[in-house]
């Protein structure tokens, strides 16, 4: 599917910023913005199982839909409706979604000496056809949104996968996924090795359905400490920005800008920087300010990074968070290296009407001053 047979795209704003170039506003999505606290969510998904929804293009379509038409002309990009665990899916593991508790691994990967882990490793995952729904998905909301806004595809960073993969589902003591690392390490890498080529191709696919930019979400990369996050995330995630274009150039496809987000890493900005992507995303246990010290003079864009927790707050609160950011990244003086976002997605019983006046304040804090 090439780009040209899509309607062209009428705000490019998202783009440009993530490329580094100087723009008119900070562009501005959120994570998980098609999500629970949105009561058309709820009626749109009706009582169905969560993978399910994932599986039907044409509802993952419209919930994707869903945060542009409310907030049309407000925000500045769609992210397909999804999940990060259809990796672990397409590889052959069963994931359910336990309403009101999270994913659930009924099997998960005990350790290197079960069967399951060589099973694992030695089956040739077709990603292409496994995930054949997630690019039908992209391609139909390519169609529906008309132009209006870019899409970004998505994957979960090897290390992120692989804490769900062992760990079964959430966790506070991250005990299997530890002993995995410092117990058995080689095959630990070997493992996050698959997984990363896997996410490579999958990205791939995505853009050639119609992504147009892509974000690897590391959600537990904080759990790592500086020096095994360098032995067990960074790699991967290199890996994953170094193929990437190459991936696409072999399929005769035009690179995207590609966004990572280490969550609660604060020690790996720097790193980051370095990685090949064009864009970090910060948690809001950054400082803006800060943020922008430790990017320097590298071309590297910040997304983020607004404490999703201030949307329960007071409008006041609201205000003073988006003033600091405006300030800490330096918006009036800079005028690029900044794409607005949360520090993490957003989360249920937000009221979409506060979501809506945080977004106005952006607009509102952001106009080039006369
Ligand atoms: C860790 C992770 C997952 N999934 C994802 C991540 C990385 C981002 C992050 O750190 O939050 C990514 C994700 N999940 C979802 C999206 C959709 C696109 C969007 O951002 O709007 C995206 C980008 C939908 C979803 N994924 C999920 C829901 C809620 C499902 C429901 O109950 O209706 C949605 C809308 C469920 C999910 N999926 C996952 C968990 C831990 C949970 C349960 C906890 C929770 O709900 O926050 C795994």
């Amino acid at each position: 599917m090439a780009s040209s047979q899509f309607p062209p795209l009428k705000n490019d704003l998202l783009l440009r910023a993530a490329r580094g170039e100087t723009v008119e506003r900070p562009p501005i999505w959120v994570m998980r913005q098609a999500g629970r606290y949105l009561p058309e969510y709820h009626e749109a998904k009706g009582g169905r199982d969560f993978f399910e929804v994932c599986r039907d293009p044409e509802i993952a379509s419209t919930l994707t839909l869903q945060p542009i038409e409310r907030y049309a002309g407000l925000i500045d990009a769609a992210i397909i409706f999804s999940d990060i665990l259809v990796i672990p899916q397409a590889m052959g593991m069963t994931v359910e979604m336990v309403d009101k508790k999270g994913p659930h691994f009924p099997d998960p990967l005990r350790s290197p000496s079960d069967g399951q882990y060589a099973e694992l490793m030695k089956r040739d995952v077709d990603v292409a056809k496994e995930l054949d729904y997630v690019y039908k998905a992209i391609t139909l909301t390519r169609k529906k949104l008309d132009g209006r806004v870019p899409l970004f595809g998505f994957t979960g960073a090897p290390w992120t996968l692989l804490c769900y993969m062992v760990e079964g589902g959430g966790t506070k003591l991250f005990k299997e996924v530890k002993t995995w690392i410092y117990k058995y390490p080689e095959e630990t890498k070997a493992l996050l090795q698959k997984i990363s080529e896997l996410c490579v191709e999958y990205l791939a696919l995505q853009v050639k359905a119609g992504a147009q930019i892509v974000q690897v979400f590391d959600s537990w990369a904080g759990e790592l400490s500086p020096s095994s996050f360098k032995t067990f995330s960074q790699p991967y995630l290199t890996y994953i920005a170094q193929h990437l274009p190459l991936r696409l150039k072999e399929m005769g496809l035009e690179p995207v800008p590609m966004v990572v987000f280490p969550k609660g890493a604060w020690y790996a900005l720097d790193a980051a920087c370095d990685m090949g992507y064009n864009v970090v995303g910060l948690d809001w246990l950054h400082d803006p300010a800060e943020a922008v010290k430790v990017v320097g003079d590298r071309p590297m864009v910040i997304q983020g990074n607004a404490d999703p927790g201030v949307l329960y707050g007071s409008h006041e609160a609201i205000t003073k968070v988006v003033e600091e950011m405006v300030e800490g990244f330096d918006w009036h003086g800079r005028h690029k290296g900044w794409i607005v976002n949360l520090g993490h997605g957003i989360t249920p019983f937000v009221n979409p009407d506060d979501l809506k006046f945080f977004f106005e304040e952006i607009h509102r804090l952001t106009k080039t001053k006369a």
